[in-house]
């Protein structure tokens, strides 16, 4: 399977005019990732509340940016997401991914979101290794 940076992600692509262009802090070495975000009043599930979906979609990214900067090319596997409480929309949110550990073709990551400092949401991902 080959994957294509088009830059048209709807998380990160500079070139998607509807995604939210998310910009990333990478940490190699402590194989970490990190994006704050604002998210638009047109990625709401209920009124006001941000989609499951955009928050999951974060969560997946967030692990794949942590793999690619420490020199893995993935895909996702598997991911587990427990919603701790809703994000409304126009908020600003943290969101942190990193490594935990690699297992033959798959690597394990957990991300989190954060809310004022509180976490409201946390994703563990399985990630499938390329090449
Ligand atoms: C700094 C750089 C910036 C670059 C900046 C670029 C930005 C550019 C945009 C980025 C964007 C990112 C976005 C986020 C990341 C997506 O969201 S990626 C999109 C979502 N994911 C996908 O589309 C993947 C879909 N799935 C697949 O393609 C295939 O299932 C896979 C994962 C490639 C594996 O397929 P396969 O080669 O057929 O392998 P398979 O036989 O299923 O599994 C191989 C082995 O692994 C095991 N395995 C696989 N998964 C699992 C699992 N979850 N648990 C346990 N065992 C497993 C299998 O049991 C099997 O074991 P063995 O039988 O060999 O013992």
């Amino acid at each position: 399977m080959d994957v294509i940076d088009d830059g048209r992600c709807f998380i990160c692509g500079k070139d998607n005019p509807i995604g939210l262009k998310a910009q990333f802090i990478i940490d190699p070495e402590q194989r970490r990732a990190e994006t704050t975000v604002q998210i638009p009043e047109h990625f709401q599930g209920w009124q006001g509340i941000t989609h499951g979906g955009i928050i999951s979609a974060l969560l997946d990214e967030i692990c794949a940016q942590a793999c690619m900067g420490s020199g893995m090319q993935v895909v996702t596997s598997e991911l587990k997401l427990r919603y701790r409480a809703p994000v409304p929309t126009g908020s600003t949110i943290r969101v942190v991914g990193e490594v935990t550990g690699k297992r033959r073709r798959l690597v394990d990551a957990k991300g989190r979101a954060e809310l004022d400092g509180q976490v409201v949401a946390e994703a563990e991902v399985v990630m499938f290794r390329l090449g």
